[in-house]
């Protein structure tokens, strides 16, 4: 018997082996410590003895409660109503099916802009009537023409009207089918206003990812949702999530490329996927990726969308054989605005642009001619527009096609060109060749299977709702027994344990819904339940993050982006801040150029103090790359490259991105700290190292300084209010410049020195971080703690204070001391770093050059050069 047991634990890292399928994480000592464990356990006779009487109690106890009657029946009527509520499911997912593809794979809605103010005092009248199917124009001569769509929404219908059309679509993506909504029409009809939305009335994409997280919630299967952005500008495609270059030194961001993956379609590679956890995740990454798109303003609308800005999210689901696909993607497109050149009156690279979005529009428009004819050949491979759309357009996925229209006359030709574009596209799958009595056959089909689909919803409700009477009435049952019997405690560990276990068992909003995924899916709470008991992840940071509106005019273009605010419990880029800044529309025509706006927040803030980390840049590229490369195992123990850069984690990617300060491990340098004076707070400003550019800064009362002789100017307390503030905020840091390059030579032996009232010399501690040489010599030079730094008695001799003294009389051998009463930083330097001498030389021979084309230029060709020459 004990060579038998000996011989089972010799084979256990065999038997882990073969259980696992993974040998390279059991190593010797760690089946060593198993048989150790093993060995120190308990015998059977030993091990029952030692069972506390407690742990009998619960265990009759339980036996008691799972052999009462009551108890029981709940549970089989459990059962019966659980597997109810998946027939439901399934029938819900047929009769949608068979809804949507009877409306036609393509429907289409159009939308009806309203009269803005200035159209209602000029002019202007609208030339559009509709009804809620029925769009009907007003031509010359009282003629009229009309137009028939799935939906038309008047001037006057919500947000919540249109995204209740969207929202079968998001049903279908969740059953795995790919998907498609996108917004169509003329320059300033209202495709962002419907997509984007404000923050007072969100648009379709902000409501879609949701509507998708909270299904995918109330679902009984895992789904991982990831979410990418990308813009089409100037035919070419940008990812959104990536910062783009702004200097001609930043890294140039990976090649996006399209092609056609078998199992996956249409992929994009090098594109970055994030992998959103909960809905919130994702509206941090929409509202990162909105910063970048390319705005600006012309002559029809103030903030124009130069692009196409497409969103996708992609759906995996390993767990439910039923699905479509495994992997499936939603498009949210909001498509740049058609426009005619002699209205826009646009120039130069404005010109550029609408030239860019008409030839993509109207691939677009050929490849819906194409597909509506039935025509063999599709020319998807015109625009990258329709190449990323190809599956997307294609018989099994939902394409929902919002178009935007206005109600002025002047802009009646735009009109009947949308409208005719829409009417294509409404055909495709339809069919025109229909026959009325067909046609009237569909109609009624439609409408009973609407009818259909109401009653199946309205029994999951009533199911859903007796699945929770119960499930309340059980827990009633177990719950005072236990307490009676004293073991309340094993209870809430048995829970916790439940909550542990479930984290890692259900990927679906990770945070929010960690509480309920591990119970069987009719004991999770609702999304409604976990908003009402405070667990739902919308919390009003959500909409706060939101209220960032994407738009500026242009003069607030800047480079630098938000500002995240560090709270207590670490940093938060969710606390962003962002107050729109009141928008002078008299500037924006005389600021409008040929500069495309990358809509960023900078001036949208109350920030007191700024600070950044100066992480690697080289380390976070390489780190990126890194994740480029990123490896996906398969079930089948095959590895496979991705086609796009995939993040699992949205703080990773956000923190990367965003320069954010190290958690563990990852390095950094040095520390810049910015302040401002606010006009309103007087709050003195510091700042140690180079002026980071800021351009809005004045706009907003904002200025920026050096400060002067802390000392004199009796500003030396603001310095240490600095300090210990600059945890408060966070900014991003400018991407380098050569130029960068030779500061950062300069600064990595540069000092700046302060002086107290006593005319001691002060070193900032921080400063001698870094250089270990310079530290060095400038420590045996230094005293610890000045004696009084702010004129005030208190803890001179804190070791923890910022500054050292330095000794009376020392000097630096290592540099220049500058000390005149007038310089107010005193900067050691050593300028023979290699960088300078390049510098130097390049200096030398730019001048040479210019030198000598300038004798030429002044024609001493012919005599200057010439006699030399001679
Ligand atoms: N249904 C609506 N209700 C209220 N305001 C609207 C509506 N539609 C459009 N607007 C307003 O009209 C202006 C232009 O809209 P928007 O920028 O969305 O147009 P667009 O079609 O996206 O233009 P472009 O193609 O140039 O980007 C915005 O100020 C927007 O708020």
């Amino acid at each position: 018997m004990a060579t038998d047991s000996q011989r089972s634990i010799r084979n256990l890292a065999g038997t882990i082996h073969s259980l696992l399928g993974v040998k390279a994480h059991v190593t010797s000592t760690w089946v060593k410590s198993v048989c150790d464990i093993i060995k120190n356990l308990p015998s059977e006779a030993s091990s029952k003895r030692s069972i506390p009487a407690d742990s009998e109690r619960t265990l009759s106890h339980n036996h008691g409660v799972d052999q009462d009657p009551d108890v029981l029946k709940i549970r089989d009527e459990l059962a019966a109503l659980t597997s109810h509520i998946n027939q439901l499911n399934i029938q819900r997912r047929e009769v949608l099916n068979e809804f949507l593809d009877l409306k036609g794979n393509i429907r289409v809605f159009c939308r009806i802009r309203p009269m803005g103010m200035m159209e209602n005092f000029g002019r202007s009248r609208p030339v559009l009537d509709s009804d809620s199917n029925k769009i009907i124009l007003k031509l010359a001569d009282n003629k009229s023409k009309s137009y028939s769509f799935d939906k038309v929404f008047h001037p006057g219908s919500s947000q919540e009207e249109v995204f209740s059309e969207v929202e079968p679509v998001i049903k279908s993506v969740l059953d795995g089918y790919n998907a498609c909504i996108f917004a169509y029409g003329q320059t300033g009809t209202g495709k962002t206003f419907t997509m984007e939305g404000t923050p007072d009335s969100r648009g379709v994409v902000h409501r879609t990812i949701e509507a998708l997280f909270e299904q995918a919630a109330d679902s009984n299967h895992a789904f991982v949702i990831s979410f990418s952005m990308v813009e089409i500008y100037l035919g070419n495609l940008k990812d959104l999530l990536v910062s783009q270059p702004i200097k001609p030194t930043d890294p140039m961001p990976p090649c996006l490329s399209i092609r056609t993956d078998p199992k996956r379609g249409v992929e994009i590679d090098n594109l970055v996927s994030i992998q959103a956890n909960d809905f919130n995740q994702a509206l941090r990454l929409y509202r990162l990726g909105c910063r970048y798109r390319s705005t600006a303003s012309t002559y029809s609308n103030i903030t124009s969308s130069r692009s196409h800005c497409m969103i996708r999210l992609s759906i995996t689901c390993f767990d439910a054989p039923e699905r479509q696909r495994e992997t499936n993607k939603i498009w949210l497109v909001d498509l740049g605005g058609s426009e005619r050149v002699l209205k826009t009156k646009a120039s130069g690279r404005r010109l550029d642009e609408g030239k860019a979005i008409n030839m993509s529009l109207s691939a677009l428009g050929s490849v819906i001619n194409a597909l509506q004819r039935k025509k063999g050949h599709v020319p998807y491979r015109n625009t990258k527009l329709t190449q990323v759309l190809k599956d997307s357009l294609a018989e099994d996925s939902k394409t929902l096609m919002l178009v935007h229209v206005s109600p002025k006359e002047e802009d009646l030709c735009e009109t009947v060109c949308s409208l005719n574009f829409a009417t294509r596209a409404k055909s495709i799958h339809l069919g025109n060749d229909d026959s009325v009595e067909v046609r009237e056959q569909k109609q009624v089909a439609l409408v009973n299977l609407q009818q259909r689909m109401k009653e199946i919803e309205d029994e999951r409700l009533c199911t859903r709702r007796d699945i929770k009477k119960l499930n309340d009435k059980l827990e009633n049952l177990s719950k005072p027994a236990l307490c009676s019997e004293g073991l309340q405690t094993s209870y809430l560990s048995m829970k916790e344990a439940q909550l542990n276990s479930k984290v890692t068992i259900n990927n679906i909003g990770a945070a929010a819904t960690a509480p309920s995924s591990g119970m069987p899916r009719f004991m999770r709470p609702t999304v409604s339940s976990r908003r009402k008991n405070g667990l739902h992840h919308q919390t009003s940071e959500g909409r706060d993050q939101f209220s960032t509106k994407r738009r500026k005019p242009p003069s607030h273009r800047a480079k630098s982006v938000n500002f995240p605010v560090k709270n207590n419990s670490g940093y938060n880029s969710e606390h962003s801040i962002s107050r729109n800044s009141c928008f002078d529309g008299l500037n924006i025509k005389s600021i409008a150029d040929n500069e495309t706006e990358y809509s960023q927040d900078t001036f949208e803030c109350d920030v007191k103090i700024g600070f950044f980390q100066e992480q690697e840049k080289a380390q976070q590229t390489s780190c990126q790359r890194a994740q480029c490369r990123e490896i996906e195992k398969h079930g089948n123990g095959n590895t496979e490259k991705l086609s796009s850069t995939k993040f699992s984690k949205v703080d990773i990617w956000l923190r990367l991105h965003k320069n954010e300060p190290p958690i563990n491990g990852d390095t950094h340098r040095s520390k810049r700290v910015l302040a401002f004076t606010l006009p309103e707070k007087k709050l003195t400003c510091y700042e140690r190292s180079k002026a980071v550019i800021l351009q809005d800064e004045k706009r907003h009362g904002l200025t920026r300084k050096r400060i002067p002789n802390p000392v004199k100017s009796g500003k030396l307390l603001d310095v240490r209010e600095t300090e210990r503030s600059i945890s408060e905020v966070v900014i991003d840091k400018p991407p380098k410049m050569l130029k960068d390059l030779f500061d950062e030579e300069l600064r990595s032996d540069s000092i700046n020195l302060l002086h107290n009232p006593d005319g001691q010399t002060m070193i900032r501690k921080e400063d001698l971080v870094g250089d270990s040489s310079m530290s060095e010599v400038l420590e045996s030079c230094c005293q610890e703690t000045p004696s009084d730094l702010d004129g005030e008695d208190h803890e001179s001799k804190d070791l923890t204070a910022p500054f050292l003294c330095l000794r009376k009389g020392v000097r630096l051998q290592r540099a220049l001391f500058m000390d005149s009463p007038k310089q107010n930083d005193i900067s050691l330097r050593q300028n023979t770093g290699m960088y300078t001498i390049l510098k130097q030389k390049i200096q030398i021979i730019c001048a040479s050059a210019l030198l000598g084309l300038g004798f030429y230029d002044l024609g001493f060709q012919h005599d200057f050069f010439n006699s030399l020459m001679l």
